[in-house]
C-alpha cells in the first residue's frame, strides 16, 4: 500500500452511549453494573456473577457517553464531524448497534416531546441547511431517499406503495444502489423532517417483550448533498453521500419470548447482525475475503466498512446486570470495530451529479428567453451572444435586471403604441375607414404584445421553479458560518486529539501488557529451559553410564570369544584326530555302513541307531526243516549223524559267537611309532587352525569340548555356523574328557 493511500486511511470511530436505567428495571431492583468515565473514554462492566478483579470488564472508546448525556452533546460528539465532512464532499455513515431496548431510536430519531429530544436525524437535518445558508459562494441541491430492510427485503418508504419491493444493484462507479429508490429534492429542514415523519409511519415496528416500540427492521435516512461552486472559472462539482442506520436490535428468543411473525422477524434480524459481525472481523482480521454478499445490510453499508467512507458507530447499551451478556457481547462487537479501516475521499466531479443537469436546463430555459424577446424587440445576432454569455453566469442579480429590461421594453412598447394611438386620433378625422384600419392593427399589436409577456412569465416561472430547487447562501449569513465554521473545526480538532491519545494511550498499554507478557514467558521459558537442562544433564549421565556398561560388555564378551575360539581349536583338534584315526584305522565302507544307520535325534541331541526297515537288508534264514528245531545245514546234519550232540556252526548267529579272528598281518605295537603313522599325525596336529574350527549347524548342532561352562549362550549365538568338517564321520561317542555343547 502506498504512504499516500496509508494517509487517507481512517478507522471506523466508535462511540459507546448506555442509557438511563429504566422505571420497569427499579421497580425490578435490578442492579446497575456499568460505569462511565467520559474524560479517558473508559466503561467498566462489572460482572454480576464474578468474583474479585475477574468481575470487571474495561472498554476504551473514542467517545463513551454516559447516561445523563443530553442528545445535543450525543450529536456534537458523533454526528457533528461526519456531517461537517460530508459538506464538503465525503461519504459518511452513523449507524447505530445494539441489543433491542437500548436506545438505538432514541438516539437516531430522538422523540418529539421537545426539541432536546431530537436525535441525530432531525438534528442533521438542520445542520446542512445552516451551512447551506451561510456558503453563498455555492450552489446545493440535497436530495433523500428512505428505507428500510424488512426480512431481508427492501423497501421504499418515501414511496407511493412503500410495499414494493425493491432489489440491490451495482455498479462500478457508484458502487451498490437501490434500483428504483424514490429520491426527493429538499429545500429545508421542514421538508425533510416530512419525510421523515412519512417514512417513519410506513415502518415496521412492533411491541416485544423487551420494547413497547421496538424497531423490527433496519431502516437508512439517505441524505446526497450535490454542491457547484465557481473557482478559477471553472464550475467545481462535489457530492457528499449520507447514510443515516437505526439497526434493528439484537435479542434473543428466549427473552423476547417472540413468536410466529416476531419469531421469523428476530431470526431476520440476528441473522443479518451476524453477517455484519462477519464482515466487520474479517476487515479487522485482514481477510483476502470480506462475506458482504452474505446479507442485504452488509452489501447496503459495504462502502461504510473498509470503503470510501468516513463512519461513525454508536453502540447502545443497558445500564443493568440483566442485560450482562448482550453488554458484553455489544462492547466487544465495537472494540473490533474501531480496528476498521475507511479510505475516504472527496467525490469531485461525479457525471450523474443532478445539480450540472438542473443548471444546463436553466441556462437554456434562460437562452430561449432572450430569444424569444431578443426576436421581438429586434436584438442583433451579436447581442443575443453576448445576453447568452451573461446569462451562462447565472444569480439573482442578472435575472432582475433581465425583469426589469423586459419591463423597459415592455414601457416603450406601450408609450410608442400611445403616441400612435394620439396620432390616430388626431388623424381620425382624416378618415373614418383608415382609423378603422389603424386600430385593427393596434388591437393585432396588443395582443401580441400580450401574448409575448405571457410566454415570457411562462419561461420565467420555470427558471424560478428550477432555481428554488437549487439553494444558495445568503451573504448576511456568510460570516456567522465562517465563524460557526472555525469553532467547529477547532472543537473537532480537540476532540480528535483527545481520541488520537487516547488510542495511543490504549496502544501504549496494551504494548506495554505485551512486554509484560514477554517477561512472564521469558521467564517461564528460563524455567523450562533450566527444567530441561537437568534433564539433559541426567540424560547425559546415565549415556555415560550405559557407554560404560557396554563397554564393559563388549570387553567380557571378546573375552568369552577368545575363550570359545580357544576351545573350538580344542575341539577341532581333537575331531581332526578322531577323523584322521577313522579315515586311516575304520574300513570306509564300515564307516559309510555305521553312517547311514546312525540318525539324529533332535529330542535328546544325540545320535541313536536307525532301525534298518528295508527288507532286502534282512538275513533271510533257510526254510526250516522238518524234525528239527531251526533250519539245519547239509553239514550239521552230517554231524548229527556221526553222533555230534550241538553239530550247528556257531557261526550260524555270529552276535553269540566270538570273532573268527582274521590271520595276523601286523606287528604288536612296540612303542615306538612308525615314522609313516607318525608323519601324518604330526600332518593332522599341525594344520591350518581356520580349518579346526568347527562350528555345529542346526542338523549337528552338538560339538563335544572341554569346558562348555565358559561358553556363554550370547557368544556362542554369535559365532559363525560353520558345518563341522566331518561331521558325520565324527559323530560318534566323543573322546574321553569332552562334554556334550549345544548351541
Ligand atoms: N438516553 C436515553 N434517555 C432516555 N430514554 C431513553 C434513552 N435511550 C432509550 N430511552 C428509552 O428507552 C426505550 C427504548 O429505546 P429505543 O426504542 O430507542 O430502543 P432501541 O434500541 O431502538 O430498541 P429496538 O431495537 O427494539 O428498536 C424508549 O422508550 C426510549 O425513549
Amino acid at each position: 500500500m502506498s504512504s499516500k493511500q496509508q494517509r487517507n486511511e481512517e478507522c471506523v470511530k466508535v462511540a459507546m452511549r448506555c442509557r438511563p436505567i429504566s422505571k420497569q428495571e427499579i421497580q425490578d431492583n435490578r442492579q446497575e453494573i456499568v460505569k462511565i468515565d467520559p474524560e479517558r473514554g473508559e466503561i467498566i462492566v462489572n460482572n454480576p456473577k464474578g468474583e474479585g478483579s475477574e468481575n470487571k470488564n474495561v472498554f476504551t472508546f473514542d467517545v463513551v457517553i454516559n447516561q445523563k448525556s443530553t442528545q445535543e452533546h450525543v450529536y456534537k460528539m458523533t454526528a457533528l464531524p461526519i456531517v461537517e465532512s460530508v459538506l464538503e464532499g465525503y461519504n459518511g455513515t452513523i449507524f447505530a448497534y445494539g441489543q433491542t431496548g437500548t436506545g438505538k431510536t432514541h438516539t437516531m430519531e430522538g422523540n418529539n416531546e421537545s426539541p432536546d429530544n431530537r436525535g441525530i436525524i432531525p438534528r442533521t437535518f438542520e445542520h446542512i441547511y445552516r451551512v447551506i445558508e451561510g456558503t453563498p459562494s455555492k450552489q446545493f441541491l440535497v436530495r433523500a431517499s428512505f428505507l428500510e430492510l424488512y426480512n431481508e427485503e427492501i423497501r421504499d418508504l418515501l414511496a407511493k406503495n412503500a410495499k414494493n419491493k425493491l432489489q440491490l444493484h451495482e455498479n462500478p462507479d457508484s458502487g451498490v444502489y437501490v434500483k428504483d429508490l424514490s429520491s426527493f429534492i429538499i429545500q429545508n429542514p421542514n421538508e425533510m423532517n416530512k419525510k421523515l415523519a412519512d417514512g417513519r409511519e410506513n415502518r415496521k415496528v412492533g411491541a416485544t417483550k423487551m420494547n413497547e416500540g421496538s424497531s423490527r427492521s433496519h431502516s437508512l435516512f439517505m441524505i446526497t448533498v450535490e454542491m457547484s461552486e465557481i473557482k478559477d472559472g471553472q464550475q467545481h462539482i462535489t457530492v457528499g453521500k449520507l447514510n443515516l442506520v437505526d439497526l434493528a436490535g439484537s435479542e434473543r428468543q428466549s427473552k423476547t419470548q417472540a413468536t410466529g411473525e416476531r419469531f421469523k422477524e428476530a431470526i431476520n434480524i440476528n441473522q443479518s447482525l451476524a453477517t455484519l459481525g462477519n464482515v466487520i472481523s474479517a476487515l479487522v482480521d485482514n481477510k483476502p475475503y470480506i462475506p458482504y454478499r452474505d446479507s442485504k445490510l452488509t452489501r447496503l453499508l459495504q462502502d461504510s466498512l473498509g470503503g470510501n467512507t468516513k463512519t461513525v458507530m454508536i453502540a447502545n447499551i443497558g445500564p443493568v446486570d440483566y442485560n450482562y451478556d448482550e453488554t458484553i457481547s455489544t462492547l466487544r462487537y465495537a472494540n473490533r470495530a474501531k480496528s476498521i479501516k475507511n479510505r475516504p475521499k472527496i467525490n469531485e466531479d461525479p457525471k450523474d451529479a443532478m445539480i450540472r443537469e438542473f443548471q444546463e436546463e436553466i441556462n437554456r430555459l434562460k437562452v430561449e428567453l432572450q430569444r424569444k424577446m431578443g426576436g421581438n424587440i429586434q436584438i442583433g445576432p451579436d447581442k443575443v451572444v453576448e445576453v447568452q454569455k451573461v446569462v451562462v453566469v447565472t444569480d439573482e442579480q442578472k435575472l432582475k435586471e433581465l425583469e426589469e429590461q423586459i419591463q423597459r421594453e415592455k414601457n416603450l412598447l406601450q408609450s410608442t403604441v400611445g403616441k400612435k394611438r394620439e396620432q390616430i386620433e388626431r388623424d381620425l378625422a382624416d378618415s373614418r375607414e383608415q382609423k378603422e384600419k389603424l386600430e385593427k392593427q393596434l388591437k393585432e399589436k396588443e395582443e401580441q404584445v400580450a401574448k409575448q409577456a405571457q410566454e415570457q412569465e411562462k419561461y420565467l416561472q420555470q427558471i424560478r421553479e428550477m432555481e428554488s430547487k437549487i439553494i444558495q447562501g445568503n451573504k448576511l449569513k456568510e460570516t456567522q458560518r465562517e465563524k460557526e465554521k472555525e469553532l467547529i473545526k477547532l472543537q473537532i480538532e480537540l476532540e480528535q486529539r483527545k481520541q488520537d491519545e487516547r488510542r495511543n494511550q490504549e496502544e501504549l498499554e496494551k504494548k506495554s501488557d505485551l512486554v509484560i507478557e514477554t517477561q512472564k514467558q521469558y521467564k517461564n521459558l528460563q524455567e523450562e529451559i533450566d527444567a530441561k537442562t537437568k534433564k539433559l544433564n541426567n540424560i547425559v549421565e546415565r549415556i555415560k553410564q550405559a557407554r560404560e556398561q557396554t563397554n564393559e560388555i563388549h570387553e567380557t564378551r571378546l573375552r568369552e570369544k577368545e575363550i570359545l575360539l580357544d576351545e573350538n581349536r580344542t575341539i577341532t583338534k581333537e575331531l581332526k584326530l578322531i577323523d584322521l584315526i577313522i579315515e586311516h584305522f575304520i574300513p570306509q565302507n564300515e564307516v559309510k555302513k555305521l553312517e547311514q544307520k546312525l540318525i539324529f535325534s533332535d529330542e535328546d541331541g544325540d545320535w541313536n541307531i536307525k532301525e534298518d526297515t528295508n527288507e532286502n537288508h534282512k538275513i533271510s534264514r533257510p526254510a526250516s526243516v522238518f524234525g528239527f528245531k531251526r533250519p539245519i545245514c547239509e553239514s550239521a546234519r552230517m554231524a548229527i549223524k556221526f553222533g555230534d550232540s550241538n553239530p550247528r556252526f556257531r557261526t550260524d548267529n555270529i552276535l553269540q559267537l566270538d570273532l573268527e579272528l582274521p590271520e595276523k598281518i601286523t606287528e604288536d605295537f612296540d612303542g615306538n611309532v612308525s615314522q609313516k603313522v607318525q608323519e601324518t599325525i604330526n600332518i593332522a596336529l599341525n594344520e591350518d587352525e581356520e580349518e579346526l574350527q568347527m562350528m555345529a549347524n542346526e542338523k549337528m548342532p552338538i560339538v563335544y569340548i572341554k569346558n562348555p561352562e565358559l561358553i556363554s549362550k550370547e557368544n556362542a549365538l554369535n559365532q559363525p555356523r560353520v558345518r563341522l568338517k566331518s561331521a558325520k564321520k565324527t559323530s560318534r561317542r566323543p573322546q574321553s574328557g569332552l562334554k556334550k555343547y549345544q548351541y
